[in-house]
């Protein structure tokens, strides 16, 4: 038996994203392209939070917190780590990636990863919806993608 995710009978979810202000010339591109994807796949405007946190490195507290609700079926998390002269880039990306990641698997809430790391801003700009697309449109089909999954496995259990 192969299991795959759909893009299908999602109506009813209800999502959280968490999304950090620092770069939001890039985050609200991301958002953007996130909130179409949803709208597209039929998720209700009602049932979308959004939730603004300053930087990549406090999402993982407040996506533990949402988490623990049970009021959301899935987490889209949006930011954009962009290097600087300091290792301080280093150490964000490796507390919001270790951070998430943990998060999910211990909440076990379904968590997509949405922060850009690059090198420079025209690499964030490309991938927030120019040449390279957007990334926040891509991580919110694969968390449609894994609820479905998820339901699937659900449904195994009866
Ligand atoms: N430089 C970037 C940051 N830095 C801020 C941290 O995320 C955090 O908010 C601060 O250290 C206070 O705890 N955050 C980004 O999201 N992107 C960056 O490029
Ligand atoms: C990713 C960052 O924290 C970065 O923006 C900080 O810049 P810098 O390393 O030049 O202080």
């Amino acid at each position: 038996m192969i299991y795959t995710g759909n893009l299908t009978n999602h109506s009813d979810r209800r999502i959280a994203i968490i999304i950090s202000r620092f770069n939001a010339l890039i985050t609200e591109q991301l958002l953007r392209g996130a909130q179409e994807t949803l709208q597209m796949h039929g998720v209700q405007k009602e049932n979308v939070s959004v939730f603004w946190v300053p930087g990549a490195f406090e999402i993982p507290l407040i996506a533990k917190k949402i988490g623990q609700t049970s009021q959301f079926d899935g987490i889209i998390t949006l930011g954009a780590v962009i290097k600087g002269e300091t290792s301080h880039y280093d150490l964000v990306i490796h507390a919001a990636t270790n951070g998430i990641s943990n998060v999910s698997l211990k909440t076990n809430v379904p968590i997509v990863f949405g922060v850009l790391t690059t090198d420079t801003l025209e690499q964030a700009q490309h991938r927030s919806g120019a040449k390279s697309g957007n990334i926040g449109a891509d991580v919110t089909t694969s968390l449609l993608e894994t609820l479905s999954i998820c339901d699937q496995i659900g449904h195994m259990k009866n």
